[in-house]
């Protein structure tokens, strides 16, 4: 299938189909497994995702792709093995998977990561830009240590499992890309309110807490940046 790409959805393809059965296989999927892929584009990961013994829901917005998968898995379609939704993920109702699997657009990895939080699932496996994985994994006192690695491991766990050279894209992206595994946490606390409290002390992350909160007390001669997640979660109780 030729199909120009579109910058609008962030469309770089991956050509090289042994890193697309490595993600495959790191999902750990089960017999009867339902699994949901993000943006497949082309269908590097849906035709492999396809051999496995799983159920599978793909999500593009992209008509192109859409009726190209249609298609191409028609019989697939007609046994009920497949199925493939035409929208954004952004506009998907949360609801469970087993499993979650994209290369995703760039251009909104943050939301799709966020609205990803918001599904249940056992495991899921994402191509991001590098860079991203590495604020999503960062450590406290580092400069990518940010907002979005706190508000995400508060939730979940992610590993970055390998890097992928952008040599291996149609059109050959910027940026090179890595590999990461999500793990769901049990979360009880306010979300949207322990960011608040985040957002606002990161916006003066190389002050002193005592500044910023006016008080204090253990870790207020801390700064935000220094602070690891179990520190922030004891801090945000406190206040
Ligand atoms: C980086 S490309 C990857 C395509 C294919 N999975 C691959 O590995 O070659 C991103 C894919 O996500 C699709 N996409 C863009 N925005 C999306 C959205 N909001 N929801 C779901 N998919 C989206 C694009 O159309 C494209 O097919």
């Amino acid at each position: 299938m030729t199909v120009n790409f579109s910058k609008k959805y962030g469309q770089v393809f991956l050509n090289d189909k042994n890193i697309a059965a490595k993600e495959v296989r790191l999902l750990g999927i089960e017999p009867g497994d339902h699994v949901l892929e993000i943006g497949p584009g082309h269908g590097i990961l849906t035709g492999i995702l396809l051999s496995e013994p799983v159920k599978l829901t793909a999500i593009e917005p992209d008509h192109r792709f859409y009726e190209s998968l249609k298609i191409s898995y028609h019989d697939h379609i007609a046994s009920g093995k497949f199925n493939i939704i035409k929208e954004s993920f952004l506009d998907t109702e949360p609801s469970y998977f087993d499993h979650i699997i994209g290369n995703i657009p760039y251009n909104i990895s943050s939301p799709i990561l966020f609205k990803i939080l918001d599904f249940n699932f056992k495991s899921s496996i994402l191509m991001v830009q590098k860079e991203f994985a590495r604020r999503l994994v960062a450590k406290p006192g580092t400069k990518e240590y940010s907002r979005i690695t706190i508000n995400t491991s508060v939730r979940s766990t992610i590993k970055i499992l390998f890097n992928v050279t952008r040599k291996v894209f149609s059109p050959v992206p910027d940026v090179d890309s890595a590999v990461i595994s999500i793990i769901k946490k049990d979360v009880d606390i306010d979300l949207a309110n322990f960011d608040k409290f985040i957002a606002k002390i990161f916006s003066m992350r190389r002050k002193k807490l005592s500044t910023i909160l006016n008080y204090n007390g253990p870790l207020s001669e801390k700064r935000p940046e220094e602070l690891d997640l179990s520190q922030l979660l004891t801090l945000y109780s406190r206040n």
